[in-house]
């Protein structure tokens, strides 16, 4: 089936303009959709709780910071952009009280209406905006005249109007630019979760540190491992990103290309992506959303273990006493967050 893509010219920044906003959160996707949708001239104000770090962030760039109940008193459109694992809480105890005919509560992933942890009233808009891409870069990308391509989806449209406010907030975080799809919460949460644990985070994390593995244990240097599998990782998948993987093969050598073309299928093996598929099936059914809420209840103990153990592996001392030479490739995350 054919997407829907939408670009700037489909969208009307003046709906959000007309909005007050209160976004929740100010972490990775907090602080970029807050200060792009400022600088597009939207009424924003952000809820954190009294003790909250990210408090300090968001008033030294000016922004007005509330308690999130009070924030979504004030607002008529709330962006909910706290971890995944809080919402419910939040929105029980800060939003549904203060939500009103006419509001629309948004989302920037699908996971807490996908899985029934959060089921708003039928009186509001109900919503998403996910930006493709980590929340630095969100922001970094708006600041450079650029964007991250965003997906829109409408779980409930009390207004009549909800594609179109959905549209008008992505184009205020500069997702128009590149390129707005529109989805559902269902495909969004899905494909989200997949793309993040068998390929993009997972798949490249365990690709990298296996590959590193193998070199060092076969006696190469770690510094020629690191700069082997991981910093030469970027500029492969850059010529993957203006061009596809056409491209990156024809940039390489016909040597790499006939190693990638003869040895790739034997490191990604039928084995691999039956397991792939496992994991999706995990993910449709509600393994993976029920695993993970049950770890963050209990206080994140298997998360935090591997967390640690990913730390302490040997790439990473490696990986920071080459990149402290490189005084280009540490660029700050963003000055702001
Ligand atoms: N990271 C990303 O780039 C992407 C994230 N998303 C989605 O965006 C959402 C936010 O994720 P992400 O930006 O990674 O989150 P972060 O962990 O980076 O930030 C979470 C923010 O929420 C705040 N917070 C924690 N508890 C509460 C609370 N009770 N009330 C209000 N605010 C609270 C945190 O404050 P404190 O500093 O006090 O902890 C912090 O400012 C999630 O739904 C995620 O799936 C979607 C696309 C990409
Ligand atoms: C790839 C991870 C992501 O889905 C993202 C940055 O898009 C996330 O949840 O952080
Ligand atoms: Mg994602
Ligand atoms: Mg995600």
């Amino acid at each position: 089936m054919a997407v829907e893509i939408f670009y700037d010219d489909d969208a009307d920044l003046s709906i959000i303009q007309g909005r007050k906003v209160a976004v929740i959160g100010y972490g990775s996707q907090g602080h970029a959709h807050s200060l792009s949708l400022r600088d597009s001239g939207v009424d924003v104000r952000i809820g954190l709780p009294e003790g909250s770090k990210s408090r300090a962030k968001a008033e030294e760039q000016g922004l007005r910071v509330l308690t999130p109940a009070e924030a979504s008193a004030e607002a008529d459109l709330i962006m909910i952009l706290a971890p995944d694992t809080k919402q419910r809480f939040i929105y029980e105890q800060d939003i549904a009280p203060n939500l009103k005919d006419g509001d629309a509560l948004f989302f920037g992933h699908g996971f807490n209406i996908r899985y029934d942890l959060i089921k708003p009233p039928s009186n509001v808009d109900v919503a998403m905006v996910a930006p493709k891409g980590p929340g630095h870069l969100v922001r970094r990308q708006f600041v450079d005249g650029k964007g991250v391509p965003a997906l829109i989806a409408v779980e409930q449209d009390a207004s009549g109007n909800a594609q179109a406010l959905a549209l008008s907030y992505a184009a205020a975080i500069g997702g128009a630019r590149a390129g707005v799809i529109k989805t559902t919460f269902t495909e969004e949460t899905e494909t989200d979760l997949f793309g993040e644990q068998a390929v993009l985070c997972g798949g490249a994390s365990a690709l990298v540190q296996t590959g590193f593995e193998v070199l060092t244990e076969a006696g190469y240097a770690p510094e020629i491992a690191y700069f082997e599998v991981l910093h030469e990782l970027k500029l492969i998948v850059d010529l993957m990103y203006e061009g596809g993987i056409a491209r990156q093969r024809y940039s390489i050598s016909d040597t790499a290309e006939y190693g990638d073309l003869t040895r790739g299928p034997r490191v990604i093996s039928p084995a691999v992506k039956e397991e792939m598929k496992k994991i999706l099936g995990e993910i449709q059914d509600g393994t993976f959303a029920r695993e993970w809420v049950a770890e963050d209840e209990a206080g994140r103990p298997n998360f935090t273990k591997l967390e640690e153990q990913g730390n302490q592996h040997p790439i990473e001392a490696t990986g920071k006493k080459l990149r402290d030479l490189m005084s280009w490739v540490d660029r700050p995350i963003t000055e702001t967050a």
